[in-house]
């Protein structure tokens, strides 16, 4: 239980980091998360190098970020086409791809991590990245659900790393949320903060408690209405329905689950199912687990609790 009741004042550290600006990121996982940071850090003007594991999934990866931009550029450029290409093409100039880190992060004034949630990896990373990234380097992470303390302990800059939570669509949603561990600077933070204006974000400041703000609140929602549908109590689609109409939410529960990835919904679940043991909330829900298993994950695999096929 102590997971969701303790609290952590704030206090800055001592640190050596002067406040960084920000020109140079290195985004690892480009994923749906790390794909859309990288297409809103280089339409914002910052050089850019995206991290996966393959050169295939990095294919896809820009291949997904062009085609957001044109939905951007369609809007941005309604009466002048060739001004809207001429600004995709000047966006991803700002876009390189490497598969190994190593490779960017020696000129990094900003690591920022997007890959699987989950711990021990990210730590793994990070432990890697601390070793070759110069000492100005400001590392990030965007997980969804795990304290930033925790994967900041794997390396030796504890007061240069934050968290920031961005929200998916990355083009589209507005708010980044801002962590700062009780080690981190307030020169981290700041840097941090005046990234997320320099994309055109509302950040807002949080705590390295669970769930930051967002995912806090948004978390038990989306956990009830997975329980009400188990119980027999409505339909997904009903539940989709009703939030939408009743409570004014773009998607419904279940929609925004296929839209996350039900495995990223999996992991944020079991993690705070192990953290909470004895809250029912968070117990395994076999529908999710079954999705999980059997490779339907959403809409990036084109079925989740819906199908988009
Ligand atoms: C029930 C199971 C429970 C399991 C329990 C597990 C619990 C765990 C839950 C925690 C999950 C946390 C995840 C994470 O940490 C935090 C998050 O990110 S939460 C997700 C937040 N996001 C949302 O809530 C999104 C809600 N949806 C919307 O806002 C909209 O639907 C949309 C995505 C913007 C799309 O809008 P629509 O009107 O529906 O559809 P359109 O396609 O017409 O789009 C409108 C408009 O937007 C443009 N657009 C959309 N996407 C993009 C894009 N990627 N790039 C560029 N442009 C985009 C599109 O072109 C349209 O433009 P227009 O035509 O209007 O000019
Ligand atoms: N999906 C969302 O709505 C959402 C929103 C906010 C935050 N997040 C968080 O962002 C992170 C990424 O989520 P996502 O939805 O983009 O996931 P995703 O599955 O779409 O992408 C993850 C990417 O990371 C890559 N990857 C995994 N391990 C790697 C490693 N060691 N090195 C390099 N690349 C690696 C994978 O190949 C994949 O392309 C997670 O921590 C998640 O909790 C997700």
């Amino acid at each position: 239980m102590a997971f969701f009741t303790h609290h952590i004042s704030r206090s800055f550290s001592s640190s050596a980091a002067r406040s960084v600006v920000i020109k140079n990121v290195t985004i690892i996982g480009g994923g749906q998360m790390g794909a859309g940071i990288a297409q809103v850090a280089a339409s914002t003007g910052h050089t850019v190098t995206l991290v996966d594991m393959s050169e295939d999934i990095l294919k896809k990866s820009v291949k997904g970020i062009e085609g957001s931009l044109k939905r951007v550029a369609k809007k941005k450029f309604a009466e002048k086409p060739e001004a809207g290409e001429e600004f995709i093409q000047k966006v991803l100039q700002n876009v390189s791809t490497a598969t190994d880190p190593a490779a960017a992060a020696p000129t990094s004034d900003l690591v920022l991590e997007a890959i699987v949630e989950n711990l021990k990896v990210k730590q793994d990373l990070f432990g890697r990245l601390d070793k070759l990234a110069p000492a100005h380097t400001i590392f990030a992470s965007n997980t969804s659900s795990l304290p930033i303390t925790d994967i900041a302990s794997s390396t030796s800059r504890q007061d240069r790393f934050g968290g920031l939570h961005f929200f998916n669509p990355v083009p589209m949603m507005k708010l980044v949320e801002v962590i700062a561990t009780p080690a981190t600077s307030q020169e981290t933070f700041d840097s941090l903060l005046n990234f997320s204006k320099a994309l055109g974000k509302a950040p807002v400041s949080c705590k390295d408690t669970p769930g930051f703000i967002v995912n806090r609140l948004l978390v038990p929602y989306m956990m009830e209405a997975l329980r009400l549908h188990e119980r027999g109590h409505g339909s997904k689609e009903d539940i989709d329905v009703a939030m939408k109409l009743g409570a004014g939410y773009p998607m419904g529960p279940f929609e925004l689950s296929d839209y996350v990835g039900l495995d990223t919904m999996k992991f944020i679940i079991d993690g705070w199912s192990e953290k909470d043991p004895d809250n029912p909330l968070f117990a395994p829900s076999e529908l999710l687990n079954k999705l999980v298993a059997e490779g339907k994950l959403g809409k990036k695999t084109g079925e989740g609790f819906y199908k988009y096929k």
